[in-house]
This record gives C-alpha cells, structure tokens and sequence, in this order.
C-alpha cells in the first residue's frame, strides 16, 4: 500500500472519523495521481488557488508549498478542523462552508477533487468567474459528458454550455482504488480554461428546453417545451426566420453554433417586439 494510504487512514484514525459518503468523501490515495494533479496545476509562487472540498488535506498541503496562496472551502466541520490542525502553514485560509453558497475570494487557479454531487452547480458557478485555469477531478461519466461532441451518445445540454465557457481537456483517468474508500465509481481529471464568453440570455434556457428531446427534430422539440423559454414570443414567432436545416436536425446533432443562432434569433426577436 502507498505511503498516501496508510497516511490517510492514520489521520482518520487519529481523530476518530468515519468518512461520509453522501458527502462525497473519498480521499486520494494514490501518489502517483495526486502529483500528476500538481504538475497540471504547475503551480507557482504568484498563484492564488482555490480548493473546493480539501477534506484532509491531500491537496491542500503540498499545494500550499507550491502556491503563493491557497483558499479551502470544506463544508464538514469535522474534517475542516483535521485539516486546520495538519496545516503548518500561514498561507492557507481554510473557509467552512458550503462551497455553492461561500463568496469566493480572489483566485487565478481551482485545482479540487471534487465533490461529485455538486459537479455541475459548482462548475458553473466557478465560470462565472474570471481566472486563469482549473484542473478538477469528476465522475468519468461527467467529464467525458462535459467535452462531448454533436452526434455522440454522451452530447447534452452541459456538452454545449461548457463548450461556450471553456476550453476543455480531459487529461487523466482514475480507478476507484485510487480512492478511501473505494467509491463506486471511475473518476476523469478535466483541465479549463475560461474563454471569458458571455452567454446570451436565452443560450441556458434554449438548451434547457431542446435537450428534454433529444432525439427528436428540433422544429418538435421546441414546441413540445418552449415553456422552459422565459419569452413573451410566440412559439410561431419563433419558429419564423429559423433556417429549416437547423430546424430539420434531430437535437443531439445540433452543433453548439445552432443552439446559439436560437437563442440570438430570440435574443433579437425579444429586442426589437
Ligand atoms: C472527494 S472529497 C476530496 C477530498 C480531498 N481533496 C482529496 O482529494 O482527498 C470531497 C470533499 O468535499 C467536501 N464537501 C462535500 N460537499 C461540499 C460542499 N458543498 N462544499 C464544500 N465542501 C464539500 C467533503 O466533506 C469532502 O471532504
């Protein structure tokens, strides 16, 4: 067993904790992936980084070597004390607190194992800010979800809304025996990169209301849930001046750029009634 794994499980022991799961708390275990994370993030010592979710300290420790500053939100007292108490360090702020409803201080870098019930709120949230890369670690159906191409099985509302707002890699693959314990699941380490685009009003509700068909033409999807679009337009008001080869694709073979011309085609419609 690694050097991290008996660390880890020596902590627990330590101060007594019985890890929760629906909290999401699987500790990284393996030392080989946690220094790939490192070298992803290439910390330095200008870097003010976010954690969200450090639990023990996995992370946080080594990137509080490398960075010049890094914030910690933990939402379990418990473990957010374990981690105060092995922090030796004055360049770490460690925030308890739900990471979705905390203010985020100033950062440039995110570098989390993320909380996995929170993957799609948390990573929106992060976008809304302005910063310079993350390097995050989700549930593998989630990340392959997030770079997801038009045409595939695994294209969706998330694929073309963060296809928008970030550049996005997925640059590692981790086995539950990475983990303690052994989640159920295979996880995906994701590198971002905001591309500081700002969404059209409609883009989020476009999408929203295309993708509970998917499989069917977008002409139909549309009318079938044009409720989920907060406009005072018409469905046929809509529909008239919408080019008919995008209105002919069946929704999981719309590219990105067709689900936006929608909602700018809204967009101006709702500007000029
Ligand atoms: C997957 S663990 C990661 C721990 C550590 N970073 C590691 O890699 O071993 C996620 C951590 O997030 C915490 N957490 C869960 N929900 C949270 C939330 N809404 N806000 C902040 N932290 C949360 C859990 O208590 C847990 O310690």
């Amino acid at each position: 067993m690694s050097g991290l794994y008996t660390e880890t499980r020596e902590v627990l022991r330590k101060y007594g904790v019985r890890l929760r799961r629906s909290l999401g708390q699987n500790y990284l275990i393996d030392e080989v992936k946690r220094q790939r994370i490192l070298e992803y993030a290439d910390l330095r010592e200008d870097d003010r980084v976010l954690e969200i979710g450090p639990g023990i300290g996995t992370l946080t420790l080594p990137m509080a070597e490398l960075a010049g500053h890094v914030t910690a939100i933990e939402s379990d007292p418990l473990i957010a004390a374990i981690l105060m108490d092995r922090l030796q360090v004055d360049n770490v702020d460690v925030i308890v607190g739900d990471a979705l409803r905390v203010d985020f201080p100033e950062f440039n870098k995110v570098v989390s194992n993320l909380p996995y019930q929170i993957s799609s709120p948390i990573t929106f949230r992060l976008l809304e800010h302005d910063f310079e890369l993350a390097v995050l670690m989700y549930q593998k159906e989630f990340a392959r979800r997030m770079v997801a191409e038009p045409g595939t099985r695994e294209y969706s509302r998330l694929s073309v809304m963060v296809h928008f707002l970030a550049e996005v890699e997925i640059v590692d693959y981790l086995k539950p025996g990475c983990f303690f314990p052994r989640p159920r699941v295979e996880s995906a380490v994701v590198t971002l990169k905001p591309t500081g685009f700002r969404a059209p009003a409609f883009l989020e509700d476009v999408c929203r209301a295309l993708f509970q068909h998917r499989k069917k033409k977008t002409s139909k999807s549309l009318r079938e849930s044009f409720h989920e679009i907060r406009t005072d337009l018409s469905f046929n008001e809509v529909l008239r001046g919408l080019p008919p080869e995008i209105l002919e694709k069946r929704v999981f073979q719309l590219r990105p750029e067709d689900i936006l011309e929608i909602a700018e085609h809204i967009e101006d419609l709702s500007g000029s009634s």
